[in-house]
């Protein structure tokens, strides 16, 4: 007998109704008709997608929980239909060191909802090998923090751990970029600073060129040892073009859209001031990626960035960078499908497969047997208008306020556990992704 039945999903619009059999939180059988079950669940034709994977998001634990932390993260991550996170290293302290590592661990195994995965940061080189011990999803790099040494120092002993790990474990380490040149970010910042403090002037301090430098310097490393890096939240078209060529190539180069950079315009700036500030910048109409360039990139990752409203009501260039993204992702996305722009492929590919494939996520990303059950349940028909009240981020703002958006996840499960119903929070226990 299976743990759980679902009943009358489909798994793509226009495709028959199955059901799913659930046992010991694994997917056991896809089937036309319904498997005999302690409990069954009947979704009644609506769409199930494997559960979402956000390799992006800050939730603030430790050290800065008045932002966000792992329980109001992982909530914010269940009710936008997310089953698995990959949450990054700056917090206080930075996630860069193994003790640092074992503490958010103990952290997330505490508080998460969803299954959960760590990038750690790169501060002392000589602590590398022993980092990946640890299982990190990425080592991530801030480019706009450090300088040109330390990133070829940070690439070559990356490379001699890789290299050493490969007898008998085969480990080749991810590196994650924040792509924006350190340099130009500091000329652009300080000459905008003399313009004034209209929120609109932070495009133009860290503009398109910061992005496009950081990313050729990055790729010419990546060429030289080899390695596979992994661009976050990429924001203009000659960056992506640039990648596209580094793929033609033959390199290893991955790119991630944020949804603010891929729905929003450097205008937001000016209607919704330090709500819309982000690193990068959102871009100018006339050059920013869309809808369009989707095919050209691997993953579509949230940049969960949550700030408190004091710290955001600051001016222009002390107010921090970060826009909440997991509860506002899917909606804007199944709003896109509803217009006919996107296929649920699309979404499947960006924000279920891709992450797995590219994060080495085992048994995640995919509705086939043997998979772990991380599903998330759609109400295509559903319309309703964003309310950041309503999150269940400490981050109670967006960008997206008063967008009417039509596709709500109604239900989403880790493991064949129910963590949302109806956008009610249940409580689970996220497990580490690479245990
Ligand atoms: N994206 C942002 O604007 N902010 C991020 C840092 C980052 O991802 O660069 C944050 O942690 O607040
Ligand atoms: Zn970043
Ligand atoms: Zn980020």
């Amino acid at each position: 007998m299976l743990d759980i039945c679902i009943t009358n999903c489909k798994l793509d619009i226009g495709t028959e109704e199955v059901c799913l059999g659930i046992e010991d939180g694994k997917i056991v059988s896809i089937k036309k008709l319904p498997t005999d079950a302690s409990s069954t669940i009947d979704v009644n034709s609506k769409l199930v997608l494997p559960g979402l994977i956000d390799a992006h998001v800050h939730f603030r634990d430790p050290g800065l929980t008045k932002k966000e932390d792992f329980f109001s993260g992982s909530a914010a991550a269940a009710a936008g239909g997310f089953t698995t996170v990959i949450d990054m290293p700056n917090t206080i302290p930075p996630t860069n060191t193994t003790q640092a590592l074992k503490e958010k661990m103990r952290i997330a195994r505490e508080k998460s909802l969803v299954d959960f995965g760590l990038h750690v940061g790169v501060a002392d080189l000589a602590s590398i090998k022993e980092l990946t011990e640890y299982k990190p999803a990425s080592f991530k790099i801030f480019m706009d923090l450090v300088d040109c040494d330390f990133l070829i120092e940070a690439f070559c002993k990356i490379n001699e751990v890789r290299d050493n790990l490969l007898n008998g474990v085969p480990s080749h380490p991810l590196i994650s970029l924040h792509a924006e040149d350190p340099d130009v970010v500091k000329q652009c910042t300080n000459k905008m600073k003399k313009e004034g403090s209209d929120p609109e002037l932070y495009s133009q301090a860290r503009p398109p060129q910061a992005e496009i430098e950081a990313i050729q310097k990055a790729i010419l490393l990546s060429k030289k040892f080899n390695q596979k890096i992994h661009f976050c939240h990429v924001s203009t078209p000659k960056s992506q073009k640039i990648i596209n060529q580094a793929k033609n190539d033959g390199l290893n180069v991955t790119s991630e859209i944020t949804p603010h950079h891929l729905f929003l315009n450097s205008s937001y700036l000016r209607k919704y001031g330090n709500l819309a500030k982000t690193n990068p910048p959102l871009r100018d109409e006339k050059n920013r990626l869309t809808v369009d360039n989707l095919s050209q990139i691997d993953i579509v990752g949230t940049d969960h960035a949550p700030h408190t409203l004091e710290e955001k009501n600051k001016d222009v260039w002390n107010a921090p960078p970060g826009i909440p993204g997991l509860e506002t992702a899917l909606p804007l996305l199944l709003t896109q499908l509803n217009q006919g722009k996107i296929i649920v492929g699309d979404i499947k590919r960006l924000l279920c497969e891709n992450p797995a494939k590219i994060f080495n996520i085992p048994n995640k990303g995919f509705i086939r047997k043997g998979m772990d059950a991380d599903l998330v349940v759609i109400d295509l028909k559903k319309s309703y208008v964003i309310d950041p009240a309503n999150f269940q981020s400490k981050a109670k703002y967006s960008p997206f306020e008063g967008f009417h958006v039509q596709g709500v996840p109604v239900m989403t499960l880790v493991r064949g556990q129910k963590v949302m119903e109806k956008g009610h929070i249940l409580k689970n226990q996220g497990k580490f992704i690479y245990s």
